[in-house]
């Protein structure tokens, strides 16, 4: 191994034995630094993206991560822009990629979730091409500083399910627009632009507004192409909050900061990230972070630039008279009064056996989504997310235009 000493300590590439993986390394990695007498956590393990049996070895004599590092302000001007949250080890910037992604942060309490939405915040807020709506059920402590630059703000869950069946609204709209005019994707201006949800504690939403979660996994699964994202930050990663892992494997940009059990790296980042070295239960400080997104598929500690409240204030005050509105068309969706937010008293009994019979014995041009909606007792969102489902699966089929059968 030749070394190369930098401003930080020195690095050096590692020859992997035959059979030998960068996972064995990783878990010798207490081993190597009781070895070299380094203080613990000064050995880093990175995976050589060309060749699965080489990788670098860090040994960092300077932490960069050892204090905390002030926000130097908003840089992005635009969604398409990445977003700067914090540094790495080596001082180089994290950037994010958040146009058309879904963002998942995860971490225990006081792990610093606030600071990282806070960044992400303090940057969007500075972009007129994005509409920011916000969901914050603990009374919405963490979000209302921003509430200048919000263009909506639930702190209820009723007010969360309005504002999530809204974007469902909204997404639908802008997709059959986009159908219409075979345009593929909603490409973010400040005269159409993107609309982000930020969502702080989405377990709190899994726990009391089961509708709102149904909401929000249709924007998770449908609403990148236009430019309808989820911008989610939880405490407790767990099963039912993540959907048994539905609403997580649409999050392409997942930032884990400290967690309180190994396990939970799993549920944040994905299986097998633990053993591949993403060891977010042994971060030591607020703010610090494993991400994983685009461009990001290495374990590489990064630390969160710290917000200040006064950086809030400031920044809040300084962007929220620049805000843009949402498009006639998306408004108009979000508006349109007979949109029924609860379900039909005439539920059937088992909605999807009934979709399935029903789509059985239609008549040879299919049945409309009205009758289906008729039929099964359920909303529009629903049926259209079971027919995308049983299309999928090869058990129903679009007849002609909104007209389906088995
Ligand atoms: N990037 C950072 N650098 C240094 N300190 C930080 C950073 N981020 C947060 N902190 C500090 O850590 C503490 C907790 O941060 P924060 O409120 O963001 O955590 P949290 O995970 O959102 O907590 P909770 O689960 O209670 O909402 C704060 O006192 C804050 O000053």
């Amino acid at each position: 191994m030749s070394a190369v000493v930098d401003t930080w300590g020195w690095r050096g590439r590692v020859k992997l034995r035959p059979g030998q993986s960068v996972a064995d390394v990783v878990a010798r990695v207490p081993a190597i630094e009781s070895a070299l007498g380094t203080r613990p956590g000064a050995v880093r393990v990175e995976q050589d993206p060309a060749h699965a049996g080489r990788c670098t070895m860090r040994v960092l004599a300077v932490d960069p991560h050892a204090g905390a590092i002030p926000w130097p302000g908003p840089t992005a001007r635009s969604l398409a822009d990445p977003i700067d949250i914090g540094v790495f080890e080596d001082a180089t910037t994290v950037q994010v990629p958040l146009l058309r992604r879904h963002a998942l942060i995860g971490g225990t309490t006081d792990s610093g979730k606030s600071g990282v939405l806070n960044v992400i915040l303090g940057n969007l807020v500075a972009c007129p091409d994005v509409v920011l709506w916000g969901i914050d059920l603990k009374g919405g402590m963490e979000l209302r500083p921003w509430v200048s630059c919000l263009a909506r703000l639930a702190t209820t869950p009723d007010e969360a399910n309005r504002m999530l069946s809204d974007a469902v609204a909204i997404l639908e709209t802008r997709a059959h627009a986009a159908s219409q005019d075979n345009t593929r994707v909603w490409e973010p201006t400040s005269q159409s632009p993107a609309l982000v949800i930020v969502i702080d504690e989405y377990a709190e939403l899994a726990d009391t507004a089961p509708d709102a979660v149904g909401h929000a996994e249709s924007v998770a699964r449908r609403g990148r192409a236009v430019a309808v994202d989820l911008l989610t930050a939880t405490q407790r990663p767990t099963q039912r909050a993540m959907g048994g892992g539905a609403i997580r494997s649409q999050m392409s940009v997942r930032v884990c900061l400290r967690v309180r059990e190994r396990r939970d790296v799993e549920l944040i980042l994905d299986k097998g990230m633990l053993s591949a070295g993403w060891h977010a239960h042994t971060l030591d400080a607020p703010g610090k972070f494993y991400l994983l997104a685009d461009g990001h598929n290495q374990p590489r500690r990064a630390r969160a630039y710290l917000v200040t409240d006064e950086h809030v204030r400031e920044t809040a005050a300084q962007y929220a008279s620049t805000r843009p509105d949402l498009d006639a068309l998306s408004q108009a969706a979000a508006d349109q009064p007979s949109r029924a937010l609860e379900p039909p008293p005439n539920q059937a009994s088992d909605p999807e056996q009934a979709l399935r019979t029903a789509l059985d014995q239609a008549p040879d041009e299919g049945l409309s989504i009205a009758e289906l909606i008729d039929t099964t007792g359920m909303r529009r969102t629903w049926v259209y997310d079971r027919l995308q489902a049983l299309a999928a699966a090869g058990t129903a089929r679009q007849v002609s235009r909104g007209r389906w059968h088995a």
